[in-house]
C-alpha cells in the first residue's frame, strides 16, 4: 500500500488546483483505499466554491488512479468543508509528548473493542450513565472521530458552545457531560481526516472542554488499534481499559489485539465484557446464542482478566439507544445490568 501511495502520489502531484499548488502538496486527499484493482479516496476541498471549481481535476485524479498498473476501477469523490466551526476541530496536534490528559479526572476509563459495531457505543453510553445514577460525576467523550454515535444515542444535536472562542462547554444529557465531534461538524458529513488531524481532535476534545471535576472519564474509543487508540493511551494515561467483544471469534481475534496494544502501552485491562452474549425468545424463553457461547468469558479467564458483565441481544437496548435514552437511565434488567456494572467500579475505585 505504500509503494502504491507513493507512486499515486506522484502523479497526483501534476494535477494544479485552480488557487495555485497540487492535491498532495494541499493535504486534500482522504481515506484512500486500494483492493482488488479498485482504488477509492476523497479530494477534501476547502470550500464548497472551491469544491465546483475543482470537478475536471475529480476527474483528472480518477484517471491518473486508472493508470496506475493493476487498477481498474476509480472512484474519486468530491467534498467540501462545511462552514467553520465556531472552535475549528481538527488541528494538527501540539506539544510533542506532552499530556493531554484534562486536571481534575477521577478515572480516566477507555471502552475500546477490536471490531465495529460489537456495542462498545452501546456500553460506554450505558456505563456513563449507570455511573451517574449512583450519584458520580461524570464525563461521555465520543473519540470514535470517523463513526460518532454518541450524540444520537445520548439524545444530543445541538452543538456545544464556545464562549470565548477557544475553550467549548460540554453538553449534558442523562447527568452525564458529552463531547463528541459529532456534535461539532455537520453530521451528514463524513469525517475524513488522516492520523494527525485525528489526533488533534482527539486532543482538543480533551484538553479544551471544559469538563470540570468528574469522578470519571469515559471514553468511546473507535474500534481497531489506530493513532486515537495509540494517542489516548500514551498523552492521556487512562486508568483503565474496558474491552467489549461479541462471543464470536473475529470480533474476540480484534479484541486481543486490542488487548495486546493496551499491555505493551502499559494501560491496565480493567476486564472484558461480552455484549450480545445471548437471545432470550420473548415467546417461549429459549435461549439462543446466536454469536456462539461463552468466547468471552473463556478468553477473559486465559488472560486472568475478570468479564465484568455478560449482556444479552436485548431490543429494549437497541431501541433506547437509537431514541436517545440509553436503556440504563430506565428500570428494566438490563439497566440493572449496567447498574451492577457502575457499582463494581466504584466499588473497585475506578468511578
Ligand atoms: N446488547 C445489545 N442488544 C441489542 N442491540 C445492541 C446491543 N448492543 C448494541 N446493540 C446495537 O448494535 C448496534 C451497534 O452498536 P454500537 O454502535 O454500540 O457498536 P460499536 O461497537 O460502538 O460500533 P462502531 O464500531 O460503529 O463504533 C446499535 O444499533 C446498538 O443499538
Amino acid at each position: 500500500m505504500n509503494d502504491f501511495r507513493s507512486e499515486l502520489e506522484a502523479r497526483l502531484r501534476h494535477l494544479e488546483l485552480p488557487d495555485g499548488g497540487d492535491l498532495i502538496s494541499r493535504d486534500m486527499v482522504r481515506a484512500l483505499t486500494e483492493e482488488a484493482g479498485e482504488v477509492r479516496f476523497v479530494i477534501e476541498a476547502p470550500s464548497p466554491e472551491m469544491a465546483r471549481m475543482m470537478e475536471p481535476l475529480r476527474a483528472a485524479a480518477e484517471r491518473a488512479a486508472l493508470s496506475l498498473p493493476g487498477v481498474v476501477r476509480a472512484r474519486v469523490v468530491l467534498t467540501a468543508q462545511a462552514a467553520p466551526p465556531v472552535l475549528k476541530l481538527g488541528q494538527h496536534p501540539k506539544g510533542g509528548n506532552a499530556s493531554i490528559r484534562p486536571e481534575g479526572i477521577g478515572a480516566l476509563l477507555a471502552v475500546a473493542s477490536g471490531k465495529g459495531g460489537v456495542g462498545k457505543s452501546t456500553v460506554a453510553a450505558n456505563l456513563a450513565v449507570a455511573l451517574a445514577r449512583q450519584g458520580r460525576r461524570v464525563g461521555l467523550l465520543d473519540a470514535d472521530i470517523h463513526g460518532p454515535s454518541q450524540p444520537r444515542m445520548m439524545g444530543l444535536s445541538a452543538r456545544p458552545a464556545s464562549p470565548d472562542g477557544t475553550r467549548i462547554t460540554p453538553l449534558e444529557a442523562h447527568g452525564v457531560k458529552v463531547m463528541s465531534i459529532g456534535l461539532m461538524l455537520d453530521p451528514a458529513k463524513a469525517v475524513i481526516w488522516r492520523g494527525p488531524m485525528l489526533m488533534g481532535a482527539l486532543q482538543q476534545m480533551l484538553a479544551q472542554v471544559d469538563w470540570g471535576d468528574l469522578d470519571a472519564l469515559i471514553v468511546d474509543l473507535p474500534p481497531g488499534t489506530g493513532d486515537v487508540q495509540l494517542t489516548l493511551s500514551q498523552r492521556a494515561r487512562p486508568d483503565g481499559a474496558i474491552i467489549v467483544s461479541t462471543p464470536q471469534d473475529v470480533a474476540l481475534l480484534d479484541a486481543r489485539k486490542a488487548m495486546d496494544m493496551f499491555r505493551t502501552l502499559e494501560v491496565p485491562i480493567l476486564g472484558m465484557i461480552e455484549n450480545m452474549s445471548f437471545f432470550t425468545c420473548p415467546d417461549c424463553g429459549h435461549e439462543a446464542h446466536v454469536f456462539g457461547h461463552g468466547g468471552v468469558k473463556h478468553e477473559a479467564e486465559g488472560l486472568g482478566l475478570p468479564l465484568l458483565a455478560a449482556l444479552p441481544i436485548d431490543l429494549e437496548t437497541r431501541l433506547a439507544g437509537d431514541a436517545g435514552c440509553p436503556v440504563a437511565a430506565g428500570d428494566s434488567p438490563a439497566a440493572r445490568a449496567y447498574a451492577e456494572l457502575a457499582l463494581r467500579l466504584i466499588r473497585e475505585g475506578h468511578g
